[in-house]
């Protein structure tokens, strides 16, 4: 299928997808039978880190602020998912959603529109410490911190900015402010930072944090990825296993990219797991273990494009169309028809980061929204 125009950065542009089959039921569906629910919106692709795993070194160039979503066309975006298309829970992200100077009114706004969804934000936690409270206040549920190492040199070499303390201090204030469960998200790097690993859980689970290790995507702006540096679930087991023994949680995993397991101490003697529970990890293998099958997240981007798959090469324009006049119908038509066509997996008809026929898309994972 042919790359549709992308627009011109001021949101006018308005591509349409082909109609979904007629009969198609009400709701954000695809072609495989798997509904969107979950919906993830990017506040902004600006950020104030650098992670060499997203970022080049010199940033990227911004949108203008004319072509970022407003509050308002926010708002009316997220009331139609709710209201006509079945979504369930809002999950705010970035870019880094701290940057943008109207987050808590955003916030509060939706939250009097939706006073019972979900609405949790993915953040690097820089300024957190000053904001997490009014962010409580304001209604979000719950959040997600990124946090790579506990080292000052390590975390300045990641995130190229030297701001672990700001970071650590942030997580404190979520956690009292009671934004839990607080999850921390943190990228193996190899040689970097995955020797780290059982410290760090250590450190998670003594806090009453749920950390969740991720495998590196191909999705840096410098497209320097490869599948061999990348750590692999396996290893991030394997890791672990110096310290601790993970069983199998018995929740339900229910469509979520982390596989979670319960944390005990391991026994030197016998490697059997030994003591309490402390705690739980998670481990979001997008590379070696993907969760497409059951992938249920819709994407819009800061400048209001749907994005179906993390992977996806074409994206349709919803705010253009929102700014042409469009009425609420006219919007849940072009979001479900961008739906329909979400590819299987990985931004193709079948799973295989890094796999030959695998093409990275153009923009990184801070221009889409993690
Ligand atoms: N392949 C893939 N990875 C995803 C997707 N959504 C999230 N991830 C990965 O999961 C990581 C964590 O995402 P978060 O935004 O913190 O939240 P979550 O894990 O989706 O959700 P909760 O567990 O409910 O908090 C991201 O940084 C991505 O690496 C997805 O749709 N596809
Ligand atoms: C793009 S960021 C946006 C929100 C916020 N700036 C933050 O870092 O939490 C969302 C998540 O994506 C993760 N991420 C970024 N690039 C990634 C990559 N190439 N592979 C896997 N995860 C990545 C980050 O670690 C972060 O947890
Ligand atoms: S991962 Fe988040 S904090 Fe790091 S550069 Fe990307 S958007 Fe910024
Ligand atoms: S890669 Fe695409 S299909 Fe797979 S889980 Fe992520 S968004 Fe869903």
């Amino acid at each position: 299928m042919p790359l549709p125009p992308t627009g011109d950065g001021t949101g006018s542009s308005v591509s349409a997808p082909p109609p979904r089959p007629a009969g198609t039921p009400l709701g954000l569906f695809d072609r495989y039978g798997r509904r969107a629910t979950d919906m993830r919106l990017s506040l902004t692709d600006k950020c104030n880190l650098r992670c060499t795993y997203c970022m080049p070194a010199e940033g990227l160039e911004w949108l203008s602020k004319q072509a970022v979503m407003t509050a308002a066309e926010i708002v009316r975006l997220v009331r139609i998912g709710v209201e006509q298309l079945g979504v369930r829970e809002l999950r705010l992200t970035g870019g880094e959603p701290l940057v943008r100077a109207d987050l808590v009114d955003i916030i509060s706004a939706l939250r009097k529109a939706h006073p019972e969804l979900p609405i949790s934000m993915t953040t690097n936690g820089v300024g957190l410490d000053k904001k997490a409270a009014a962010l409580k206040d304001a209604g979000l549920t719950r959040i997600n911190v990124s946090l790579d190492s506990l080292h000052e040199e390590t975390f300045t070499k990641l995130t190229r900015r030297p701001f672990l303390d700001r970071v650590l201090a942030g997580v404190d204030a979520a956690w009292a402010a009671g934004l839990g469960p607080v999850k921390i998200n943190a990228v193996l790097m190899r040689g970097i930072n995955d020797a780290e690993s059982p410290d760090l859980l250590a450190w998670a689970v003594d806090r009453g944090y749920e950390l969740r290790f991720i495998e590196q995507m191909p999705l840096d702006a410098d497209h320097g990825w490869t599948r061999r540096d990348m750590i692999t679930a396996a290893e991030i087991r394997e890791l672990l296993s110096r310290d601790f023994a993970l069983t199998p949680d018995p929740r339900e995993r229910d469509g979520a990219p982390a596989e979670r397991f319960e944390v005990r101490r391991r026994d030197p003697a016998s490697a059997d797991a030994t003591g309490p529970l402390l705690g739980t990890v998670g481990i979001i293998a997008s590379v070696t273990e993907p969760f497409c099958s059951d992938c249920r997240r819709t994407r819009i981007t800061a400048e209001g494009k749907i994005m179906s798959c993390l992977f996806s090469r074409e994206e349709f324009d919803l705010l253009g169309l929102l700014r042409s006049g469009a009425d609420d119908e006219e919007l849940a038509q072009r979001w479900q028809d961008a739906m329909w066509i979400k590819p299987k997996a990985h931004g193709m008809d079948h799973t295989g980061l890094g796999a030959p026929d695998f093409v990275q898309p153009d923009r990184s994972m801070s221009a889409i929204g993690g």
